[in-house]
């Protein structure tokens, strides 16, 4: 018998909403816990399951709600530019790191270059007409990597770079925090991205969705992980007491307990509620929606080969999998975490026009060799107080990240007044649109909305 059907009635415990009070009860408890969310509530709303609540007043600009991630990851493509953690998601190790690292990824560190090739472009470029430096960063950001004409660095440079040999100047005005390896010695922070499990990164078929399959490997293992901390807390507790059944009936129950915080997310299966992309006809949507059903199972079960758990059998279910994959397709938020070095090469370009000149010397030929000096860190994410604000088109507040932002968290401001008592609503899509463009694009979130806007609009 197959999971699915042998574990369907926990399956049906697991997929339960949960009630008014369960929500209550865990959404006030993480507030109480961040202490950037105590002007707000999690409560029922008339008509759309839970939203966010203002608990008091907020002026246009102040922060409404800064909101740890429950799970997310980083790109894998955006891997090879920047080194950050995989938990909080900060830049991480120095300034001479993330760009040694990055020009050794790309390729530039395994030719052999002349030097007098790199200082005669230093020359050039020092002697240049004085133009903004600003101008210069633009034009790089602007071109695609191809047509960028990059100046490899020797390999010897890249290197000491890279083993933080060769300090640049000022970057110890940057400090960041440093890297500590998975203590499991897995290269790699999370235990599930282990042979196996790689080949969901690499999939041909999966295309733009392997990171979704990753992020979803990474909520069934930090269940797993939490089930097993419960497990431990609860045997000690009864060998304590003296208790000879040690666990009886009690694991699903923990099971559920672990689980909590993915029970509270909205969701629904996948393969039912991914947008229909606009070049399927609509007359092919069921075939379509059996294909994405299909890719999910063939990807369930290369986890199941990589990190199957006997005790947590339900969680490899098909039905558990396409709804933690459904719950970040309606629910997720960019993950974007601005890079120091980016941060490092406008300190630079803002020094004193002679003390700039002499420090160019070194740090210009650097920059001519990266393709993107301001790559951010990209990735998704679910936040469990952010994913419980509704829409609207005429939204109260926006993700928006601040100066002082650097690390994975979600910010969320207000972009006009918020009353106390008043709903806080985010907008899902770009609310510049017209009517009928946000209908559209709103249909795949699978909503029609009624905001006061586009009732009036209407
Ligand atoms: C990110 S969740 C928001 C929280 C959700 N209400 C809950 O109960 O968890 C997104 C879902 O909420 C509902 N929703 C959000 N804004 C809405 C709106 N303006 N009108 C109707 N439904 C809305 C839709 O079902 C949507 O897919």
């Amino acid at each position: 018998m197959d999971i699915d059907s042998q574990f369907s009635d926990q399956i049906s415990l697991l997929l339960e909403p949960p009630s008014h009070v369960e929500i209550q009860e865990y959404f006030n408890e993480l507030i109480t816990f961040n202490k950037h969310a105590n002007g707000i509530q999690v409560k029922p709303t008339n008509h759309y399951g839970k939203g966010v609540f203002a608990e008091m007043d907020f002026e246009e600009g102040d922060l409404v709600l800064k909101d740890q991630m429950l799970v997310g990851m980083q790109h894998s493509a955006n891997k090879v530019d920047c080194l950050v953690c995989s938990c909080c998601f900060r830049f991480i190790g120095s300034i001479e790191l993330q760009i040694g690292r990055r020009l050794y990824l790309q390729g530039l560190g395994s030719e052999t270059h002349c030097s007098d090739m790199v200082s005669r472009h230093c020359s050039d470029m020092v002697s240049s007409d004085g133009s903004d430096m600003d101008d210069h960063l633009a034009s790089q950001k602007c071109s695609s990597p191809s047509s960028i004409n990059k100046l490899p660095l020797p390999t010897e440079t890249v290197e000491s770079l890279m083993h933080e040999k060769l300090a640049l100047p000022y970057s110890n005005e940057f400090p960041l925090p440093s890297v500590v390896n998975c203590p499991g010695g897995c290269k790699e922070v999370y235990y599930f991205l282990q042979s196996q499990c790689l080949k969901l990164l690499y999939c041909a078929k999966c295309g733009e969705t392997n990171d979704i399959f990753l992020l979803a490997a990474k909520a069934i293992s930090s269940t797993i992980l939490k089930y097993k901390k419960l497990k431990a807390a609860f045997s000690n507790e009864k060998m304590k007491n003296n208790i000879s059944d040690v666990l009886g009936n009690h694991n699903f129950s923990l099971l559920l307990k672990a689980w909590k915080p993915i029970s509270m997310g909205y969701k629904k299966r996948w393969w039912d509620c991914i947008f229909l992309p606009d070049d399927v006809d609509t007359s092919d949507e069921a075939a379509f929606r059996m294909q994405i059903r299909q890719l999910a199972f063939e990807s369930l079960e290369l986890l199941k080969a990589a990190i199957l758990d006997e005790e947590c059998l339900p969680l490899f279910s098909l039905e558990i999998y396409g709804h933690i994959i459904g719950m970040f397709e309606l629910n997720n938020l960019d993950l974007v975490v601005a890079s120091p070095v980016e941060d490092y090469f406008l300190h630079i370009d803002d020094l004193p026009e002679a003390r700039k000149k002499e420090v160019e010397e070194i740090t210009r030929p650097i920059l001519d060799a990266l393709e993107d000096y301001s790559i951010c860190c990209q990735g998704t994410a679910f936040y469990p107080l952010q994913s419980c604000m509704n829409h609207s088109c005429c939204p109260s507040a926006k993700a928006f990240k601040r100066e002082e932002d650097r690390d994975g968290q979600a910010a969320i401001l207000a972009c006009r007044s918020i009353k106390k008592g008043e709903e806080v609503t985010i907008s899902y899509i770009d609310e510049d649109l017209e009517l009928e463009e946000r209908r559209a694009l709103l249909a795949d979130y699978g909503f029609n909305c009624k905001c006061s806007r586009c009732i009036e609009e209407a």
